[in-house]
This record gives structure tokens, sequence and C-alpha cells, in this order.
């Protein structure tokens, strides 16, 4: 008897922790099906940046699925060749679009801890396509050592922040001229958790490593806002999103211990979202009519969501954009 009641109660324990955790995560994305019919894409151009892995390599399969010239902006270009040919592969095994030639893959290198790089990219980018419909930042580095970027910029908020800043500056014309396109932003809800200290950006007086990332992610929405605000009446929209927490390698810098490793594979097999099911709201913003022409926004498993104030704050947003001019040498 007391055997019996000890194992329901775990089982309801259980139970609950399962649907507290899903509840933290988010309903499925699965069910959320952003995707739509084979072709809605086709024709159109999409740059993801981080396409190699996790959500950015998940956006990328479910575009070319949808029919779209796929560009992935990735930093290093084996492995992101070895991406693409999976996801070629993988199409062709699902007799997609690829076999019949419309959806296409295309890798280009792309540094987001170089401005140089993004220059160079750039560059390469208005040379060579003459459209861009939906650019998606996506790219992101996660809680790592104190690190600086080839410009010594403090490394979450250079390739988060600074780095997703400058490429969408150079290719506004590029997306303006292929209007109406889209803007989408990869962030994430550990914004809450940031603030911007003007002070102190580079971080050289203290280095937290999860306070940065959440403020290179704070960084994001409002240069979200402040970007939809200065794109009114140009047919460019830009959105923002939190995915989730989704299994994929952003965790690279967070070292577990090994006794506890199987334990932290168990939770994240149980309640983390696969990167196809984080993907769906990337998908949704790049490629659902539901939101043509809706600019500024902040989403969550492919609905809108709110802000807290802070996020919201439009003179803090200006004033980060006109640092972050100064930063890059937007003028150079
Ligand atoms: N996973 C989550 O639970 C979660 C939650 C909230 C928000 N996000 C956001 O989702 C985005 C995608 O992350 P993920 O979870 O898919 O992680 P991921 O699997 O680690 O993918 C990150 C991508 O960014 C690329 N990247 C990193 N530094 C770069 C640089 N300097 N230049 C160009 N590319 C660079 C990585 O390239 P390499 O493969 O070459 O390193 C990789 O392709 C990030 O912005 C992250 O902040 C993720």
């Amino acid at each position: 008897m007391a055997v019996a009641t000890v194992a329901a109660l775990l089982a309801a324990l259980g139970g609950a922790l399962w649907l507290a955790a899903r509840r933290f995560v988010g309903p499925s994305a699965q069910r959320l099906q952003a995707g739509g019919d084979s072709g809605l894409m086709h024709g159109k151009t999409v740059l993801i940046t981080g396409a190699n892995s996790g959500l950015g390599r998940a956006t990328a399969a479910e575009l070319l699925r949808l029919g779209a010239r796929v560009i992935m902006g990735c930093r290093d270009r084996a492995r992101a060749e070895e991406a693409a040919g999976q996801l070629r592969r993988e199409l062709r095994q699902a007799g997609g679009p690829d076999a019949g030639g419309a959806g296409e893959l295309v890798v280009k290198e792309l540094d987001l801890a170089s401005l140089r790089s993004v220059r160079a990219f750039c560059q390469e980018m208005l040379q060579e396509e003459p459209r861009l419909d939906v650019l998606i930042n996506n790219a992101g580095i996660f809680q790592c050592p104190y690190m600086k970027t080839e410009d010594g910029f403090e490394m979450q908020f250079g390739v988060n922040h600074l780095g997703h800043f400058l490429l969408t500056n150079l290719l506004l014309g590029l997306l303006k001229s292929s209007a109406p396109s889209r803007i989408v932003v990869v962030s994430s809800k550990l914004y809450k958790y940031g603030d911007i200290n003007f002070e102190d950006l580079n971080s050289e007086q203290s280095y937290n490593k999860s306070f940065c990332y959440s403020r290179s992610k704070l960084a994001n929405i409002l240069f979200t806002r402040e970007l939809a605000r200065r794109l009114e009446g140009t047919n460019v929209t830009v959105n923002v999103l939190h995915p989730g927490v989704v299994r994929t390698n952003l965790g690279r810098h967070i070292h577990i211990p090994l006794l506890v490793k199987p334990l932290f594979n168990l939770v994240s097999w149980a309640f983390f979202k696969t990167p196809a099911e984080g993907a769906q709201t990337s998908i949704y913003l790049a490629s659902s009519p539901e939101v043509e022409g809706v600019s500024g926004k902040y989403f969550g498993n492919c609905k809108e969501e709110e802000l807290l104030p802070k996020a919201m704050d439009e003179s803090l947003a200006r004033k980060l954009w006109d640092i972050s001019e100064v930063m890059v040498g937007i003028l150079k």
C-alpha cells in the first residue's frame, strides 16, 4: 500500500514537472506547422546567418523545401558545405524541389566577429545577388568565456548585436529594392535579465557571461524596434522572436560535469524543443502571409508576445543605435 502511494505520488510529481516544463518552453511547435505549401517561397532569396547548425539549419531546410534560394552565411566554409550537402540529400530523399531545381542552397563565408568579413560578405552579396527578400539574423554565441572580436568588442555583444547591426545596414538598400521584404531577428527570452550599460558596453570593467548574453539579446530587440521605426513606409518589415529552449550546439561553452551529463541529456531530450520545432517562429515570420506588413513586434511560438518596458524604451533604442553606428564605423 505504502509502495503504491509513493509510486502514485512520484507519477503525479513527474507529470506536474513535465507540464510545468512544457509550459516554460512553450507548446510543441510541431503543432504550429509554420511552414506552408512547397512553392510558397519560390522566386524568393533568403539569407540566414549561422545556417550550418541548430535553428539556422532547420530554418534553411524548411525554406528550401518551400522553394527559396537560401544563402547560408557561415563562418566556417567546410562546416557549411557539409551541412548544405546533408540538406540537399535530405531534400532529395523527401522528393523535394532540389531534384526539380526550385529550391537552391548557396554557401557564403561570413564571420560576424569581424567587421572586415561582414563588409566583404555584403560587397559580394551586392555584386552577385539581384534581390534579397528575407534576411534572418540567426547566428549567435552563448555564455562564452571573455573573448574579443577581431575589432576588440566583447564577443557576445560583438557577434549577436554589432555584427548583425552592420550586416543589416549594409544590406538595407538591397532589401528595399526587393520590397516587400522581411528581416527576422532571433533573440531570446533571456533578454529580460540584461541591461544596456553604455559606460561599459565592452564589459572591460566586469564580465558576467550570462548577463552579457542577455544584454546582447536585449540589444537585438531594441535594434528591431528602432529599425522598424526607421523603415516605416518602405515595405520592409522587421520582427524579433524567442525560439523557446532548443536542443542545439548553443551550449558549447557551458561545462557540464561528466556525472551530471546523462541527467542533462535526459532533461533536454524530454523538455527541450527539437531544432525543427524551435525554428517554427523564424519560418513563420519569414514566409507566412499572415504577417505581411507586421513590423516591430516580438514573437514566440508563432504568436505576438508582450515585451518588458525596458525592451520598448524608444530613447534607449535610439541611443543604442547611435552608439552602434559609431562602434561599427558605419559611415566608413
Ligand atoms: N538553442 C536555444 O535554446 C536558444 C534559445 C534562445 C535563443 N537562441 C538563439 O538562436 C540562435 C541560433 O542558435 P542555435 O541554438 O541554433 O545554436 P547553434 O547550433 O550553436 O548555432 C549557432 C550558429 O551561429 C553561428 N555563429 C557563431 N558565431 C558566429 C560568427 N562569429 N560568425 C558567424 N556565425 C557564427 C554558428 O557557427 P559555427 O557552427 O561555425 O559555430 C552556428 O551556425 C542564436 O542567436 C541564439 O542566441 C537559441
